[in-house]
C-alpha cells in the first residue's frame, strides 16, 4: 500500500466575541477568534495537512484571505474540498491527530462533537480522528490567553 503523510499548524487571535468555532463546533467563550473565515484552527491546520500529504500547497492557496467569498465562511466547506482532492488524488484518510494548544477554552468537553464532525467530513469512521489538546502552563502567546493554536498530522492511504 502507498501512504503520503502531512502536518498542519495554524494560529488565531482572540478578539470580541462571544463564542470559537473548533472543529466545527461552536463553542461559548468570553472572546471569539480573529479571522477572515471563522477562524476554525483546528479545521485549517487538518487542511494543511491533507493538502501538505497531497503537495498542493496550502488553505490561503486554495481559499485566499483576500477572497470575499470566505469571509465569515464555516471552515468545514474548506475540509469538505481538502477531502475532494483526497479523493480525486486516489486517496483516503487513514488516521488523523489533532492537537488544539490554549490554556482556554477547555477543549476535553468538546473533543468527541469534534470528532464527529471531522469523521463526517472526512468519510471514515470515528476511530481514525484524535482530538486532543494542551495548555502550555501560561508560556508564550497562549499560555496568556492571546489566541488559539493547532498543529494536525495525518497520514493518507492509497485507494
Ligand atoms: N485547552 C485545554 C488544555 C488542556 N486540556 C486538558 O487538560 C490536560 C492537561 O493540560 P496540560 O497543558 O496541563 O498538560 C490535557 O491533557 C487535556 O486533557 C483541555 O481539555 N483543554
Ligand atoms: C482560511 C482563510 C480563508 O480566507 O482565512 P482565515 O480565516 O483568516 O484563516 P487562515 O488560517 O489565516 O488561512 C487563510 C485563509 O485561507
Amino acid at each position: 500500500m502507498s501512504f503520503r503523510i502531512g502536518n498542519g499548524f495554524d494560529v488565531h487571535a482572540f478578539g470580541a466575541g462571544d463564542h470559537v468555532t473548533l472543529g466545527g463546533v461552536r463553542i461559548a467563550h468570553s472572546y471569539g477568534l480573529v479571522a477572515h473565515s471563522d477562524g476554525d484552527v483546528v479545521i485549517h491546520a487538518l487542511c494543511d495537512a491533507i493538502f501538505g500529504a497531497l503537495a498542493l500547497g496550502d488553505i490561503g492557496k486554495h481559499f485566499p484571505p483576500s477572497d470575499e467569498r470566505w469571509r465569515d465562511a464555516d471552515s468545514r466547506q474548506f475540509l469538505r474540498h481538502a477531502v475532494l482532492l483526497m479523493t480525486q488524488h486516489g486517496y483516503a484518510l487513514g488516521n488523523a491527530d489533532v492537537t488544539v494548544i490554549c490554556e482556554s477554552p477547555k477543549i476535553g468537553p468538546h473533543a468527541q462533537a469534534m470528532r464527529e464532525n471531522l469523521a463526517a467530513d472526512l468519510e471514515c469512521e470515528l476511530g481514525r480522528i484524535s482530538v486532543k489538546a494542551t495548555t502550555t502552563e501560561k508560556l508564550g502567546f497562549t499560555g496568556r490567553g492571546e489566541g488559539v493554536a493547532a498543529q494536525a498530522c495525518v497520514l493518507l492511504e492509497r485507494r
